[in-house]
């Protein structure tokens, strides 16, 4: 519905055809012939019925041979929210898929994450990794960068200068036995954290914020959890790491933390669940952890891809959902093979329904349900659902123009479809091909202007 406001900046574009977005009373509200207009600071300025054109042209003073229409096969949705990726593993997506994840941990990610200190080689990556998910529909990212802090902060530039939204977390971690050179001291990870944090702020860059990334509880000190928490907590910023990923991760924890009651408890303690935590994985969390996550207001992200790659285990998303604990999804780069937000669509439902052969009663998700966990659900997830994750009026306009039926595109439509119908078969069938635009706070950043 318009903004009854009315108009307090300048239209840039209106747009009509078909939105498609989720809600919080609703996981797939389907717009038909609406028209949609942005404005010069990228926010949706309206929304409305294509039938009020003259009305909606007048209030928001904008030309109705402007409006841009979309074809037959084409629709907007929201930009996908990737909400747990490592950037440097991009390096090596696709390969080293044979171990579980402590073993994977030491013999693949610490050996390549080291080599992020050569600031060539993160341009190189990092470069790819941003361009790669951005022309895959990632709006938003919540990045994993390394150690080291030039090089998180080469990440931060270059997603500012792609147009992504982005959260960039350098990572702490001063416990390694295994790969004995990646790793810092307590003094320097804090020392480190700290210039990173107000380097990154000073850049001033509109969509990209800091994010304190204690890696997990078996590569951080109590003492370091607890610091990294006052950071967070004196510079209001967000916290992201891992959780009851794997069982043997789960009993080191165990082992390590004795006088923690459980691994969430463990973070709860040292100040690391707030209202903008994001905890890849869960699990293996008990109800009780759960329950402190709702209370807490900390949120977690579903990769399952990873958890099926690094033989971890099977989220059971509906009982995170009726413990009304906030929820997105994560590809986990490289635990996860692909850097498409739509892969992890797909292994979300799959892992739904493995379950659901385990357990015929157990209430698979369903698409629709799955596509708002890719989009409002991973934006609440982060915190940022004010900025983000649809298309209410307010909002910045971050989206993917589709056209299912795009030439040479992986789709074949015999006949016209239905909209839901369209975007069912862009989920399970679609990929980059089908993303004709993709938009960051009312900019065009797919196709990119510079390469
Ligand atoms: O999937 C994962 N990827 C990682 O890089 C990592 N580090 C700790 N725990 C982890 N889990
Ligand atoms: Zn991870």
């Amino acid at each position: 519905m318009a903004n009854s406001k009315g108009p307090t900046t300048k239209i840039n574009y209106v747009y009509r055809g078909t939105f498609i977005h989720s809600t919080q009373q609703t996981p797939l509200q389907i717009l038909e012939d609406e028209l949609l207009g942005v404005d010069t600071d990228g926010k949706i300025a309206f929304i409305g019925k294509a039938a009020e054109l003259d009305c909606l042209s007048q209030t928001f003073g904008f030309c109705p041979s402007e409006v841009i229409q979309l074809a037959q096969h084409e629709f907007f949705m929201p930009g996908l929210v990737d909400t747990h990726i490592h950037a440097p593993q991009y390096s090596y997506a696709g390969t080293a898929l044979d171990l579980p994840l402590l073993e994977w941990l030491n013999k693949y990610t610490f050996p390549v994450e080291s080599r992020f200190k050569d600031l060539e080689f993160a341009q190189q990556v990092y470069s790819q990794v941003v361009k790669r998910t951005l022309r895959n529909g990632t709006t938003t990212a919540c990045y994993f960068a390394t150690i080291h802090t030039d090089a998180s902060l080469l990440l931060a530039q270059i997603a500012n200068d792609f147009g992504q939204r982005a959260l960039v977390g350098k990572v702490c971690m001063d416990m390694n036995n295994s790969v004995k050179h990646y790793k810092e001291t307590y003094q320097e990870s804090l020392d480190e954290t700290s210039r990173f944090i107000a380097e990154l702020l000073n850049k001033k860059y509109p969509l990209v914020r800091p994010v304190v990334t204690p890696r997990f509880a078996l590569s951080c000190t109590g003492a370091l959890m607890g610091q990294l928490g006052a950071i967070a907590k004196n510079n209001n910023l967000h916290i992201q790491s891992h959780i009851s990923e794997n069982l043997e991760e789960v009993k080191l924890v165990k082992e390590l933390f004795p006088e923690s009651k459980s691994y969430t408890d463990l973070y709860h303690k040292h100040n690391l669940l707030t209202d903008k935590t994001v905890m890849a994985h869960g699990c293996y969390l008990s109800d009780e952890e759960l329950a402190l996550f709702r209370e807490t207001g900390a949120s977690l992200s579903h990769c399952p891809n990873s958890n099926i790659s690094l033989y971890s285990g099977m989220l059971d998303v509906r009982n995170v959902l009726k413990h009304s604990v906030k929820l997105g999804l994560g590809t986990d780069v490289a635990g996860g093979y692909s850097a498409s937000m739509l892969d992890a669509v797909r292994r979300a439902r799959d892992t739904s329904k493995v379950l659901t052969i385990q357990d015929p009663k157990y209430d698979t998700l369903t698409f629709e349900e799955v596509f708002r966990l890719a989009t409002l659900g991973g934006s609440q997830a982060l915190s940022l659902d004010d900025r983000t994750g649809n298309f209410e009026v307010g909002k910045d306009f971050d989206a993917l123009r589709v056209n299912v039926a795009a030439a040479d595109g992986p789709i074949d439509l015999i006949k016209i479809e239905e909209p839901k119908i369209i975007l069912e078969k862009f989920l399970n069938l679609g990929d980059d091909r089908n993303i004709v635009e993709v938009f960051v706070a009312g900019r065009k950043v797919v196709p990119f202007t510079k390469e």
